[in-house]
């Protein structure tokens, strides 16, 4: 029966396909008595054999994808169902208790788990109870016959289903297969919707009922500019979907020619065009879709697909890896922003009424310094293989700044005492707490660029959780209020001589370009997706000409609809 789901527009395109769930099944067991007990044993190897060769290909994935330290964790996953002692345990269990095979793991796990909890005071046999609990998933789930959903096992086209989509749900993912994404939760801004953009995979969030409402295997329509999802579309509808699909290939042909082009207005003003990213594995996309430079690297990502903090020879590599690729044109890696929508479940932080507010990003780094340290080492040492530039985010007062600054001179000293061989490091800070927004010209006097995190900056000024759909409608970049805000960084940036960027999702928006080109902006980051669109814009624009554009807009519109009313009387036929 035709329905449609209502959602968020996340990211663009339209695209017909089958249901992917990835959701949790139940995995519920029930005890029963066996009579034939060599068909438990067969039952019981054939799912440990299952299960390894399951883990073996996410492992062969996440090793393509972020490298061989990062996919060990996965190997010890595979040394725990192949340790004898658990199998000989659960053999035992069926052949003395005559019980089925899923009830002897589950009794067999839950053994184990007690004595693993007895060594409370042995850090490493508390981190393997989380394996543990993985590994006897995938075994259970098996025996249950039931599928254990893992993008990493996904071989054939389809449209991803799930309550969110969190980072390390992602980090093995094949993006060919992916066709688009439709979840429960989110905004425009969050994770998933940024990663999406970012592969340029059309979706649809905050739908809410999506994983109840669509089943395993269905056909459904998803369109991302319409924020829309189609169960059990007509033939005139699955006809007009294949149109707009095809429509969007050629749209990305055309566009694919301006790959080596330079990013100028009609009237010959240059901007860079920087691309963000997670890990070393987007690099070829971004290259592929024309960035010019990295505006952010998000080194959240390396640190969310392990259960452990990464060292710092791990980082050095990653970070090296992206430095070197971008080589001459320069890389801005953030330091790690943990915290209220990109939680690090191993670094069991203390729960939060208020995590947006809370102990996050540079807050954390500065009183957790031995991490930030490894890091800002791993990032020295990286900066010897390109341009690199170190940006700080969350910044607040220009204590934090200058207490993280300090720390970042003092790791620096002591790598040059050692004669370790260093870079010329840019280090700057992100715009993304109003405070530092307002107080951008004393900034601008320390810092050596400042680069505009729209996505929070517009979350703390509206007072809007970027992830919660029910105030989603407050997330409005062109309100008069951001743009007056971001004008003063700007503003603020260039009289002190510094560049001023923006890696927030508002860079690579239609209706804001125009407006920051006006401002003067110097360079917009965004998701490899937008880059060759943003492109092709400017270059219908004339830069000087929008100034006065800028000049209504801060000064007489009072809310967002008259700024997107004035921005489309401007440029007429540019936009829609
Ligand atoms: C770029 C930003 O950072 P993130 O989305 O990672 O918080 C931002 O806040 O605009
Ligand atoms: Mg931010």
């Amino acid at each position: 029966m035709r329905a449609m789901l209502k959602g968020i527009a996340a990211s663009d395109g339209t695209v017909c396909g089958q249901v992917y769930r990835l959701v949790e099944p139940d995995l519920t067991v029930q005890r029963r008595t066996i009579t034939h007990l060599d068909n438990e044993l067969n039952r019981f190897h054939q799912a440990l054999e299952a299960a390894v060769s399951d883990i073996e290909t996410i492992k062969t994935r996440a090793t393509k994808n972020l490298g061989a330290d990062s996919a060990q964790v996965f190997s010890a996953h595979i040394a725990m169902l192949q340790d004898p002692e658990l199998k000989m345990a659960v053999e035992h269990e069926i052949t003395t208790q005559h019980v089925n095979a899923e009830a002897a793991v589950s009794k067999v796990a839950h053994d184990y788990e007690q004595s693993l909890k007895a060594l409370k005071d042995n850090p490493y046999m508390q981190e393997r109870i989380t394996d543990l609990h993985d590994v006897i998933k995938r075994v259970t789930a098996k025996l249950l016959n039931v599928t254990l959903p893992d993008l990493a096992l996904v071989n054939h086209p389809v449209i991803v289903v799930t309550h969110d989509l969190i980072p390390s749900d992602t980090v093995s993912v094949n993006p060919c297969y992916i066709l688009g994404f439709v979840t429960d939760l989110g905004g425009r801004t969050s994770h998933s919707s940024i990663l999406a953009r970012s592969l340029n995979i059309p979706a649809v969030v905050g739908t809410q009922t999506a994983t109840q409402e669509l089943t395993e295997g269905s056909t459904i329509i998803l369109n991302g500019d319409r924020g829309q999802v189609i169960v059990g579309p007509s033939q005139e509808e699955l006809a007009t979907a294949q149109q707009e699909m095809q429509d969007r290939t050629e749209n990305l042909e055309r566009l694919a020619k301006l790959q080596h082009h330079e990013t100028t207005s009609q009237d010959g003003v240059g901007v860079t065009l920087a691309a963000n990213i997670g890990t070393p594995s987007d690099m070829p996309n971004i290259l592929r879709n024309g960035a010019e430079a990295v505006g952010l690297m998000r080194t959240e990502f390396l640190y969310m697909d392990t259960d452990h903090l990464p060292s710092e020879d791990q980082q050095f590599a990653a970070y090296k890896e992206v430095v070197t690729a971008m080589a001459p044109h320069p890389v801005v890696i953030r330091t790690l922003d943990i915290g209220g929508d990109k939680p690090l479940p191993y670094l069991k932080q203390k729960p939060e009424a208020n995590p947006f507010m809370g102990a996050r990003a540079i807050r954390r780094s500065l009183t957790h310094q031995e991490a930030f340290r490894s890091q800002l080492r791993a990032l020295l040492r990286a900066s010897a293989f390109g341009q690199l530039r170190i940006m700080f985010p969350m910044i607040a007062t220009l204590d934090e700044f200058r207490q993280a600054k300090a720390i970042y001179d003092d790791e620096r000293s002591k790598l040059t005492v050692n004669q370790v061989p260093l870079g010329d490091v840019k280090v700057g800070m992100m715009v993304e707490v109003p405070a530092a927004a307002l107080l951008a010209d004393r900034f601008a006097q320390e810092v050596d660029f400042m680069s505009i995190g729209t996505n929070d900056l517009i979350g703390y000024t509206m007072a809007a959780d970027r992830t919660n759909q029910d105030v989603g409608y407050l997330y409005q970049p062109y309100h008069p209020a951001i743009l007056r805000l971001v004008n003063r960084v700007i503003t603020a940036g260039h009289n002190a001589g510094i560049p001023v960027a923006m890696c927030g999702e508002m860079a690579g928006d239609p209706i804001a370009v125009p407006l920051l080109l006006g401002m003067g902006l110097d360079e917009f980051s965004m998701g490899a997706g937008s880059i060759l669109k943003t492109r092709e814009l400017i270059g219908k624009l004339n830069a000087h000409d929008l100034q006065s554009l800028v000049e209504t807009a801060l000064n007489s519109a009072s809310t967002s609809q008259e700024v997107i009313t004035m921005v489309q009387a401007a440029v007429p036929g540019i936009l829609n």
